[in-house]
């Protein structure tokens, strides 16, 4: 069984961007984050986004604001950060409170800065296999790692668990592309699903991204599966400082042993999750600038 490295990779890829910045003249590449609220895994999240930036060599910048704000105010000011052009990436951290409409506010942010890939017109690039489209974060990783550990995808069969519009969908979209690094066959399950297990039994290539701690068990993956873990699921542990740790969707202690490969969770796809934010903020700068010469 190998381990899929999530914190080795995305050291590689952050110093191959930080390598790529190092001779860029003029001002660096800057991505401005949007947090509603004080929920504390946001904090953590955006500032820890903030720590991989300064690192890379990108600068970044935060607003907050109060749940109070109506979404009409943060559309407003979405629409200046838009027509700023020193800013090339916005990202409005997930989730919003409840009295906004996140599909309105993800479309609001201008295509071109879109890093995140929630909007309706980079959805749509992803599916008409678009170069210039920003892939959202969480499945652009998930892509990389297996790219990275040359896993072969060509003609194999991918089983994604979960349909969200963040992970599950586009990671779907991404395997079935006509590209040496996809071609692959893919199967869609979720909540609704019968016979789980006989699907997921049959993969090549396991994604779990349902969001339920120990969800995928040993009876649910046959021998030499490759299985990427992208749940992040709390869970009591009275013996941590914390008083919680943090899991993926899978068994790990049961499913490891019987796969090819598998992500940690902490340790996998959540730090190429913010790799791949710095490598779509860079995206993002150099279209900008293809643009303006
Ligand atoms: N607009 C938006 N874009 C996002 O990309 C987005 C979001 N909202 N809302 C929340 C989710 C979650 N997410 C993660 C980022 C980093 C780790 C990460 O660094 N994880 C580490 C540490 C885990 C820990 O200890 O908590 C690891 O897995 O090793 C995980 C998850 C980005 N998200």
């Amino acid at each position: 069984m190998e381990l899929l490295d999530g914190k080795k990779l995305s050291q590689e890829i952050l110093s191959e961007l930080k390598e790529k910045l190092a001779d860029a003249k003029g001002p660096p590449p800057c991505v401005t984050f949007i947090r509603v609220g004080e929920d504390p895994a946001s904090v953590y999240y955006v500032n820890s986004k903030q720590k991989k930036a300064a690192l890379v060599g990108i600068e970044s910048r935060l607003k907050t604001f109060p749940e109070s704000i109506t979404q009409e105010q943060l559309l407003e000011e979405i629409g200046s950060l838009n027509a700023d052009s020193s800013v090339h990436g916005i990202l409005v951290q997930a989730p919003l409170p409840s009295h906004m409409d996140e599909r309105t506010v993800f479309n609001s942010v201008a295509p071109e800065k879109d890093v995140d890939g929630f909007s309706t017109n980079n959805l749509g690039r992803l599916v008409q296999e678009d170069p210039e489209a920003f892939v959202a974060c969480t499945p652009a990783g998930i892509a990389e790692m297996i790219r990275r550990y040359k896993i072969k995808t060509e003609g194999r069969h991918v089983v994604v668990l979960g349909r969200s519009l963040i992970v599950g969908k586009p990671a779907a979209l991404l395997f079935m592309r006509k590209d040496p690094f996809a071609n692959a066959t893919v199967t869609v399950c979720h909540s609704r699903t019968r016979n789980l297990s006989n699907i997921t039994r049959q993969a090549d290539i396991l994604i779990a991204a349902i969001g339920q701690a120990n969800f995928v068990t040993a009876d649910m993956v046959s021998p030499g599966t490759i299985v990427v873990d992208v749940g992040i699921n709390r869970v009591d542990d009275p013996s941590s400082k914390k008083g919680y740790r943090i899991v993926g969707d899978v068994d790990f202690d049961a499913v490891a042993p019987k796969c090819d490969a598998i992500s940690p969770v902490p340790g996998g796809v959540g730090l190429m999750t913010v790799a791949m934010l710095m490598h779509n903020t860079m995206k993002a700068w150099e279209l900008s600038q293809k643009k303006n010469h």
